[in-house]
């Protein structure tokens, strides 16, 4: 189980996050939202462990959150062409963290070909989906999805969910779903936060 216990943070003295508590269960698909500048790519990164709290503190299976990389909570970034080295190609990406898991691969429908391209000789869809394997790891016990289907059609984004979810359930492993997509979320999430106009305690 992750937790957060009344994480608190500022940039240059600025409160993003004010005493944020939440619990996230194995399986669960926990929805996050919040209007645009709220924190919830802020609290995605404290979650994972990129960012330290000012305050309070994250906890995994109730001890600090592990140091080790790739560590149980990863974070899928809203911008797979931004977080992702252009000079590399998809296989490298693919490969760096862990070994390619082939299940993973075919359900997300990543093709061998893919492997020999760099990120921007593929669509917006099939980047995010290589960004998505890329953090789908065996270590991984809770995805953070933040907003990994905005920039794409309906289609694809449904596509992308259809293939995601049996997957994660699957392996035990739990969502949080970070999107401005009211009807998303419903259709994902038994449960749901909201940083606005102050941190709901889930
Ligand atoms: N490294 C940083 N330094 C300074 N300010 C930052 C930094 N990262 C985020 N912020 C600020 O923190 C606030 C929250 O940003 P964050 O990206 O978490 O919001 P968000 O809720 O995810 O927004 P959106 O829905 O637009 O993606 C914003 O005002 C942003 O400018």
């Amino acid at each position: 189980m992750l937790s957060a216990e009344a994480v608190s943070l500022s940039f240059a003295g600025r409160s993003v996050l004010r005493e944020v508590s939440l619990t996230v269960t194995p399986g669960e698909v926990l929805g996050l939202s919040g209007p645009s500048g709220a924190g919830k790519s802020t609290l995605a990164r404290v979650l994972s462990g990129t960012l330290a709290p000012d305050a309070g503190r994250v906890l995994w299976q109730g001890s600090a959150l592990p140091r080790h990389h790739p560590g149980p909570v990863a974070h899928v970034p809203q911008s797979p062409e931004l977080a992702v080295d252009p000079r590399w190609t998809v296989g490298r990406i693919l490969a760096n963290a862990a070994p390619p898991d082939p299940e993973v691969l075919a359900a997300l429908a990543i093709r061998p070909a893919w492997a020999e391209r760099h990120p921007a000789e593929l669509s917006g869809g099939e980047l995010a989906r290589v960004s998505l394997a890329r953090f789908f790891l065996p270590t991984t016990r809770v995805l953070i999805c933040d907003e990994i289907t905005a920039q794409l059609d309906a289609l694809a984004a449904q596509a992308l969910w259809q293939a995601l979810t049996p997957l994660a359930r699957h392996r035990g492993m739990a969502l949080i779903v970070i999107s401005h997509d009211a009807a998303l979320r419903r259709a994902l999430c038994s449960r749901q936060i909201t940083l606005d106009p102050r941190p709901v305690a889930a």
